[in-house]
């Protein structure tokens, strides 16, 4: 594959994911009661438009020692978004009471976690997704990532809607970048950082679901 064709693929793909990706916050936050005039950063037709995003290739080599070695460690994405392809198992993600937990490739399907961005928009009603990826004694493995986020100076903010008296504010106002930069040298420790009051119980919203959910 020569350069232009590569560069065509992913500018391909983001367009394609950029779309899933805003069908998807539709989806989950219209359950929440939310609209497009929520979001100013969503856009006056809420499709995001002036939104910002990467995609993260990921290649982990096969490792002759798999036990003693991870091939990301344990972390949740500063998206509000992320939609990961695997081709091999190798992902995991935390689940309550049940620790780590394999997400098993499954042939056409995309893996859709939560990011901090949407955590602190849902005042903490969706958890981040916590996840990490090991390696292998038998075949190398590649992933790709791609965040969608809000644009990189825009404020995010919890939804007014889902602060109450019962869900007193959990999060200052932060935009990606700065939060990105907290990130990286706080790394787990940056969400509780910044949280203002206690964290949403957990049963609030389900993070242990796993469905599938056929797009297009
Ligand atoms: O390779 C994987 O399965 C996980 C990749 C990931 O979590 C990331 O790139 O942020
Ligand atoms: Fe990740």
């Amino acid at each position: 594959m020569n350069c232009i064709t590569c560069s065509d693929l992913v500018e391909e793909y983001n367009k394609e994911m950029k779309s899933l990706c805003g069908k998807l916050l539709w989806l989950t936050l219209g359950e929440l009661g939310i609209t497009p005039e929520d979001i100013y950063w969503a856009g006056p037709d809420g499709d995001f438009k002036t939104n910002n995003q990467a995609i993260r290739m990921n290649s982990y080599p096969v490792c002759p020692e798999p036990d003693d070695l991870i091939g990301l460690p344990p972390h949740s994405d500063t998206s509000a978004l992320t939609i990961l392809y695997q081709t091999t198992k190798g992902l995991q993600v935390s689940m309550e009471g049940k620790g780590w937990v394999d997400v098993e490739p499954i042939n056409g399907a995309l893996v859709v976690q939560v990011g901090d961005m949407l955590h602190i928009l849902t005042n903490g009603m969706y958890p981040p997704s916590v996840h990490q990826a090991v390696v292998n004694q038998t075949s190398d493995r590649i992933s790709t990532a791609y965040f969608f986020g809000p644009p990189p100076k825009g404020e995010v903010s919890p939804l007014k809607k889902l602060v109450t008296p019962t869900q007193p504010l959990r999060y200052p106002t932060v935009t990606w970048a700065d939060y990105l930069r907290k990130k990286y040298v706080l790394y787990e420790k940056a969400l509780p950082s910044i949280r203002l009051s206690a964290p949403a119980p957990t049963g609030l919203s389900n993070g242990n679901d796993q469905n599938l959910v056929k797009v297009g």
